[in-house]
């Protein structure tokens, strides 16, 4: 696959901007309908931590779309919170949300089972709560965790920094990540247990962004998508590309370079618009038809900054944008960037071919499931 710099007056070729086929949108095994082992199969991300921590209105506010005010009355969990994100085959696993009070001998859970399939272990630590319980109880999950799996991926979010000032903020994410790699020296674990850490709150995008992150761990082809954005960029004269999940607006890939907050909270609030905009404007003659009706084949947008800045988004599939950063000079030649990101799309086309492959070869494909 080739991303070269074509000259404008040379080129003529009709783009072919279709969306992609059904199945490498969704999930097309997994419906309403299907039984719990069909979901046990996806991929696991866990949440834990101790009671009121936040992981419940997380996932909330990250996968359900609810605002951060309403989570006030959600209420404590009992019992395990179970939920499958099925966005596209990048933003595909079961997230379980334990209670604050579980403890790993409950016989009430089957953290075995639970834990040899995760992906991503995710501890929340209210950071405007005493810390020092929390740590303890984070080294017991950790090391616990790792010693059913060895292949979960660590990650801590410190968690409700917005009561927190900039200084403090600091100062929390040092102590934190000090105190937890000495707990894990003095458990001798310090060579086999990383952890990642996030300063997280649901009432600003860094929470989103932190997710992203978490998420781009769990994507098999990972590397492939970055080094596709990183062509993409350097043939088109682009600063910085993000691939989103439009429906969590969680970025399942970007370039190599590093992510400035400000730019992507920019590329969020693009995506917010382009759907408002579309939802009044851009509706079909059977709006509600369609899952997401707001965003199809034919969405894309082009936003001015007054700072020389332009902001350009494309749809690759009904649930991926690519979102780009640009000087307004580099969009003088914007047929090439067309050009390039069609090219761009038919390589994530093959490399959703490439996962059903793999996929097929590891299980026979069940058919689908239809009323
Ligand atoms: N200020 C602030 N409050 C938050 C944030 N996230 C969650 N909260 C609040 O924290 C409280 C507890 O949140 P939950 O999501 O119920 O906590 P939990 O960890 O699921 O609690 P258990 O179900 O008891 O384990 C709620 O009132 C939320 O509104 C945040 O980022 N900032």
């Amino acid at each position: 696959m080739s991303f070269n710099r074509v000259e404008e007056e040379s080129f003529s070729t009709t783009f072919d901007i279709g969306s992609l086929p059904k199945h490498y949108e969704f999930n097309e095994f997994i419906s309403d309908e299907d039984t719990e082992s069909d979901r046990d199969d996806l991929p696991r991300l866990v949440l834990m931590g101790l009671r009121g921590s936040g992981k419940t209105s997380i996932q909330k506010v990250v996968f359900q779309k609810m605002s951060p005010n309403e989570t006030l009355f959600i209420g404590s969990n009992n019992s395990m919170l179970k939920d499958v994100v099925n966005n596209s085959a990048f933003v595909n696993f079961q997230i379980c949300d334990f209670p604050g009070h579980f403890d790993f001998t409950d016989s009430e859970y089957d953290v075995q089972s639970i834990l040899q399939g995760c992906q991503s272990l995710v501890f929340v630590i209210d950071a405007q709560d005493a810390i020092a319980s929390a740590l303890n109880r984070l080294h017991s999950v950790v090391t616990k965790a790792y010693k059913i799996n060895k292949n979960i991926k660590f990650e801590v979010f410190i968690h409700k920094v917005d009561g927190l000032t900039e200084d403090t903020k600091m100062e929390t994410q040092r102590e934190i990540h000090q105190r937890a790699n000495d707990d894990l020296v003095d458990s001798g674990d310090e060579q086999k247990i990383y952890i990642s850490f996030h300063l997280t709150s649901i009432y600003d995008h860094s929470i989103f962004e932190a997710f992203s992150r978490v998420v781009q761990k769990m994507i098999p082809h990972y590397a492939t998508l970055e080094n596709f954005l990183n062509i993409i960029i350097s043939t088109s004269g682009i600063e910085k590309a993000f691939l989103y999940d439009v429906k969590t607006k969680i970025y399942v890939a970007t370039d190599s370079s590093p992510v400035d907050i400000q730019s992507y909270e920019l590329c969020c609030d693009m995506i917010d618009v382009v759907i408002d905009l579309s939802n009044i404007y851009g509706l079909g003659e059977n709006p509600g038809l369609m899952n997401d009706p707001a965003f199809d084949d034919q969405s894309s947008s082009l936003i001015k900054l007054n700072n020389g800045t332009i902001l350009y988004l494309r749809e690759v599939c009904s649930f991926l944008a690519l979102v780009c950063i640009l000087r307004e000079d580099n969009f003088e030649k914007q047929r090439i960037i067309d050009y390039n990101f069609v090219i761009l799309r038919k390589g994530i086309h093959k490399l959703f071919e490439l996962k059903d492959k793999e996929k097929e070869s590891i299980e026979p494909r069940k058919p689908p499931s239809y009323k």
